[in-house]
């Protein structure tokens, strides 16, 4: 049984989900106490599965603690509050829900931005207090302004079709669209600067990343037009709310809507907090019934088809991989996996990987492949837990460079992957794999000598001169060790050979040393392929 913790109230959608799995066990815990990193920690251990919303913080702590956890789910878009570097270092799957709360989230920005032209909620509570205040509480109309979008991404591109048909211009900033991406939606695509001067309505609708925390700052609200009002419904740290209460104060904006926090929930005493023209909502852009049911079925299943068959849907840390994909992809994960070990355990470290892929698997997605290659090949020196997640992390922290690319020309291969590496001394530094019959994982070439060799369990791998008798004895010593040979296979290029040995037991040192005793045997190595 695998066993799944479920927090932040989410609908209980997700643990029918995977509970009717029958395989994996769910604990639901919205004990707001236990949300704490360090209470977190305490407990992650006992977990293969966590599944939030944003109410908990999945930091680097958490998950050094989180001795089998395999995925953390996050029902909804932002990630930002899982430490994806220390997940994937850990080969932890990140997973989403993107789409889930897009239309929601996209209602909730445009319910804000109608409470703030039309001052609803000071109105709601003006009239609490018992007054009538028909002058004080004017407001703007909508039709025929222009309302420019920070972020035309899944919500930024729903808020812009429901804004034109609310007959307002839309303009939007994001420099991962293109122009005439943006032409298709009715939407006028410029730069930051120009929205900035153009908008009376602006709303924010990209990531927490690096280059968008502080975007809105007393810079950029200066660069606002006199009278804008800004919506905020991305993240907090987008925000400068220093800056944003200073600009609303002096009059230069003439309000905001905001309803995410750098901190969650804010300091009550926060100023902004009491500002007149300023309206709130408590993180509650996704929190509709529908969006909730949603997101948590979303990622319900993704965990369950992880934990239960490997496939990997919405990760932000590895690629992803359909039920289908994966069918076709794992002969060629376990080929690249045995090719990655065998030449890691020939070779040592390395420092420089090529790997090309030609015919069907070229037109597979390869990433998955290469991961499962570098598992192999670092598993063979380092004692961190490997998977396919961490492994190219992990390859980047030992600055192993990896370059990957797909050659169409090898015609004779269904399949083929070729594996290049730097620094051999006395082993091939390349070798080529193919698989047979849509399954079995065959090598076909070591160094330049070409061979049929099935990679597989326990293995000796011998460079000799072509002459009579070697053979033979490899056959005795491995003999008279007791050492059962399963497969022997060769291949010869010129004066050179290779033999490829399965053998049913390890051998140990000195029957290699015994085997290396022959002056034409130029190299032998033991591998282990599992
Ligand atoms: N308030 C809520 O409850 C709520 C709900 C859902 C999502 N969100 C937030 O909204 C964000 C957007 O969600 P989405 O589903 O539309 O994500 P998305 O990834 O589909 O879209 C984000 C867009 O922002 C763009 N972008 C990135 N950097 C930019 C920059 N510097 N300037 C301009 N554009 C930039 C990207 O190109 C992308 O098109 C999420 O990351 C999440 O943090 C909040
Ligand atoms: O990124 C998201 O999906 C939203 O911020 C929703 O957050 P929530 O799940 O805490 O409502």
């Amino acid at each position: 049984m695998y066993r799944v913790m479920i927090r932040d109230n989410m609908s209980p959608v997700a643990k029918d989900i995977l509970e009717a799995t029958g395989r994996i066990e769910v604990v639901v815990d919205n004990d707001k106490t236990t949300s704490n990193p360090e209470a977190l920690a305490k407990v992650i251990g006992e977990f293969d599965g966590l599944a939030v919303r944003s109410g908990t913080r999945v930091t680097a702590h958490v998950i050094e603690n989180a001795g089998r956890l395999k995925v953390v789910g996050r029902a909804g878009i932002g990630v930002d509050n899982i430490d994806q570097a220390a997940a994937t270092k850990k080969g932890i799957v990140v997973m989403n829900a993107p789409g889930g709360n897009t239309v929601t989230t996209a209602e909730h920005a445009l319910s804000m931005m109608f409470a703030l032209a039309r001052n609803i909620p000071q109105a709601t509570a003006s009239l609490r207090e018992g007054k009538w205040e028909k002058k004080r509480l004017i407001g703007v109309e909508i039709t025929g302004k222009v309302l420019g979008i920070v972020g035309l991404g899944h919500i930024g591109r729903v808020v812009a079709e429901r804004a034109l048909g609310l007959k307002m211009k839309v303009i939007a900033a994001d420099p991962f669209v293109s122009p005439e991406a943006a032409v298709k939606m009715g939407v006028h695509l410029v730069d930051l600067d120009q929205l900035l001067a153009q908008s009376d309505f602006i709303t924010l609708h990209v990531p927490r990343l690096k280059e968008t925390e502080n975007l809105i700052n007393a810079d950029t609200l200066a660069r606002m037009k006199p009278g804008a009002r800004l919506i905020n419904c991305s993240r907090g740290e987008v925000v400068n709310l220093d800056d944003l209460y200073a600009a609303v104060s002096g009059g230069h904006i003439a309000g905001a809507a905001l309803d995410v926090f750098p901190k969650e929930p804010p300091d009550p005493s926060l100023p902004i907090l009491s500002h007149p023209n300023i309206i709130f909502t408590p993180h509650l852009g996704a929190s509709t019934g529908e969006a909730q049911v949603n997101v948590a079925r979303m990622i319900a299943q993704q965990m369950a088809a992880y934990l239960l068959d490997g496939v990997i849907t919405n990760a932000v840390n590895f690629p992803s991989v359909s039920m289908e994909e994966m069918a076709r992809l794992r002969p060629h994960l376990n080929l690249a996996e045995k090719m990655g070990a065998l030449i890691g355990q020939l070779v040592g470290a390395v420092h420089d990987v090529t790997v090309t892929y030609s015919g069907e698997i070229s037109r597979l997605s390869t990433r998955p492949v290469t991961h499962a290659l570098l598992k192999g090949l670092l598993g063979a020196y380092t004692d961190t837990p490997i998977n396919y997640v961490n492994a190219r992390a992990i390859a980047l922290d030992k600055g192993i460079r990896v370059r990957e690319t797909t050659d169409q020309s090898q015609e004779d291969f269904s399949s083929l992957i070729k594996l290049k590496v730097d620094g051999a001394q006395d082993a091939p530094n390349e070798i080529w794999g193919t698989i047979y019959e849509n399954k079995y994982p065959r090598l076909i070439r070591m160094g330049d000598v070409y061979l049929d060799a099935i990679p597989d369990g326990s293995m000796i791998v011998i460079q000799n001169i072509d002459e009579p008798g070697v053979i033979g004895h490899v056959g005795t010593t491995l003999g008279r060790h007791n050492v059962n040979i399963g497969r022997f296979q060769l291949g010869r290029r010129d004066d050179r050979a290779v033999c490829l040995v399965n053998i049913d037991s390890p051998a140990d040192e000195e029957t290699l040393a015994e085997i290396k005793s022959l002056p034409v045997i130029l190299s032998v190595k033991q591998v282990h392929l599992g």
